[in-house]
């Protein structure tokens, strides 16, 4: 039978070393990257997750070479695409199951003019629209619609014109999609407003390695001058900065001494100095991150006194994938914080969990909540919860590990989602989480 839940024994000090894994949110742009040429594409470092396994099992479905390498390394060949695979239930079934497969829209529609997906899965979050994608594809000459019985994105073009594209909101996957369709259209494409997380900034390295022209990436304007076509490349995944601060948290809310490895520092971008406005201490050693053991540690306050405020915002603002575990780090420190999630309606409601554990949160409406932090005073205590998103899942698995006693934590699908491993790796640090 498949594994529903975490059982974990809480109040356990985990120490020494983690490597974090590639980064998921690129990974899914990546892999989709690899339909734009005939060529071998060579990947290292693709995490094992169940998102990005869906993803390679979708590929593998349409006809593209997968050849396992080795851990975390694969190579793809999209020499005999077979775009009928589209018209299946299987393809329906599989893609609805996650957010990353809306990124083979923009490569199938640069290479074969057509292209389709279910209404993609992912993190139940509140609204996720997918306006500004088709927004790009539109501009950039294809026809666009939507079938809202079968409940299938369709686009379709004889050819793509480079166009000033100015995107309705900086989408991650969707700026990810219409560069993908630009690269190969005729002129130059230029997109303002786009998203420019590291994800963003990786596929335009990746692609122009791979013979595209692309100007600009890292900020939030983009010219993209068509080329012919794109060839091979050898692409070498970021580590996952979500893991990274997800690490930062649970070393700080269990008081755990911990390294974690290989960071990219100067890719975290606000994500350290964030957790450090909670009081929580690191220092950077080399590229490492090492964060002591530490009962205490006191929320920062304003200039001028008034109460800590952390919000997410499109990159360089803080990552909304990240706020949850803020939220959860929280908990233990001495002083008050409030968290906004201003880009997702329906991210703060898991707080009602930690409430029950013993937090002292006040959730104002569904973007705020306050945490009143315990000063380790009263510790957090386990029960049974259900995990209803990634992050979510994580942050409650957190707690756990901080509480007294036992919980346990159900759908944890979601955790593996995007954790590689996360119980065989945290056991090893000390850790006591079984997989039932
Ligand atoms: C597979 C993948 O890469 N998923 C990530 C990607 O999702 P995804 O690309 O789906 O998210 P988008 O960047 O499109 O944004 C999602 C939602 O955020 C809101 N929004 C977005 C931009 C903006 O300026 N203002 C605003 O309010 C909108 O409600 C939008 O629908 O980016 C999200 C935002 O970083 C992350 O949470 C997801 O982990
Ligand atoms: C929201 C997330 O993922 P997805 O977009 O795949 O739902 C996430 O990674 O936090």
């Amino acid at each position: 039978m498949e594994s529903r839940a975490f059982v974990v024994e809480g109040g356990r000090k985990l120490s020494g070393e983690i490597v974090p894994q590639g980064a998921k949110n690129e990974a899914l742009q990546i892999l989709c990257a690899v339909l734009l040429t005939e060529e071998k594409v060579t990947i290292h470092n693709i995490p094992n997750i169940l998102d990005v396994m869906k993803l390679i099992e979708i590929l593998g479905d349409l006809g593209v070479q997968v050849t396992k390498l080795g851990e975390g390394s694969y190579e793809f060949i999209a020499d005999n695409v077979n775009i009928e695979y589209l018209e299946s239930p299987e393809f329906n079934q599989k893609a609805a199951k996650l957010r990353g497969s809306i990124m083979v829209l923009g490569p199938l529609l640069a290479r074969y003019g057509y292209a389709k997906v279910p209404k993609p899965g992912g993190d139940k979050i509140g609204r996720r629209r997918l306006d500004t994608h088709f927004l790009g594809f539109t501009k950039l000459g294809a026809s666009f619609e939507y079938d809202e019985n079968d409940a299938f994105y369709k686009i379709d073009a004889s050819s793509l014109e480079g166009k000033y594209i100015l995107l309705d909101e900086p989408s991650v996957t969707g700026t990810a999609n219409v560069i993908m369709a630009a690269v190969m259209a005729k002129g130059v494409t230029t997109i303002y407003n786009a998203a420019c997380e590291p994800y963003i900034q990786q596929l335009c390295r990746m692609l122009n390695r791979m013979g595209a022209n692309i100007e600009g990436a890292g900020s939030n304007l983009l010219k993209v001058e068509g080329v012919e076509r794109l060839g091979g490349t050898t692409h070498t995944m970021l580590p996952d900065m979500i893991e990274i601060g997800s690490f930062i948290g649970m070393a700080a809310m269990t008081g755990s001494e911990l390294t974690i490895k290989d960071c990219r520092l100067d890719q975290l971008g606000q994500i350290p100095a964030t957790f450090q406005k909670l009081g929580i201490q690191m220092e950077f050693r080399g590229d490492d991150i090492y964060i002591p053991a530490q009962e205490n540690y006191k929320i920062d306050r304003f200039i001028d006194g008034s109460i800590l405020n952390i919000a997410d915002g499109p990159w360089p603002m803080f990552t909304p994938d990240l706020l949850s575990i803020i939220l959860v780090s929280a908990i233990k420190a001495k002083g008050t914080v409030l968290v906004h999630q201003k880009m997702f309606e329906s991210r703060l409601f898991f707080v009602d969990k930690l409430i029950d554990m013993g937090a002292q949160i006040i959730l104002s409406d569904p973007h705020r909540a306050t945490v009143i932090g315990s000063n380790n005073e009263r510790p957090l205590r386990g029960i049974s919860m259900t995990s209803p998103d990634i992050r979510a899942g994580v942050a409650l698995l957190i707690a756990a590990m901080a509480a007294e006693g036992e919980s346990t934590i159900y759908n944890i699908e979601q955790i593996d989602r995007g954790y590689q491993f996360i119980d065989q790796r945290l056991n090893a640090l000390g850790a006591n989480i079984r997989r039932v």
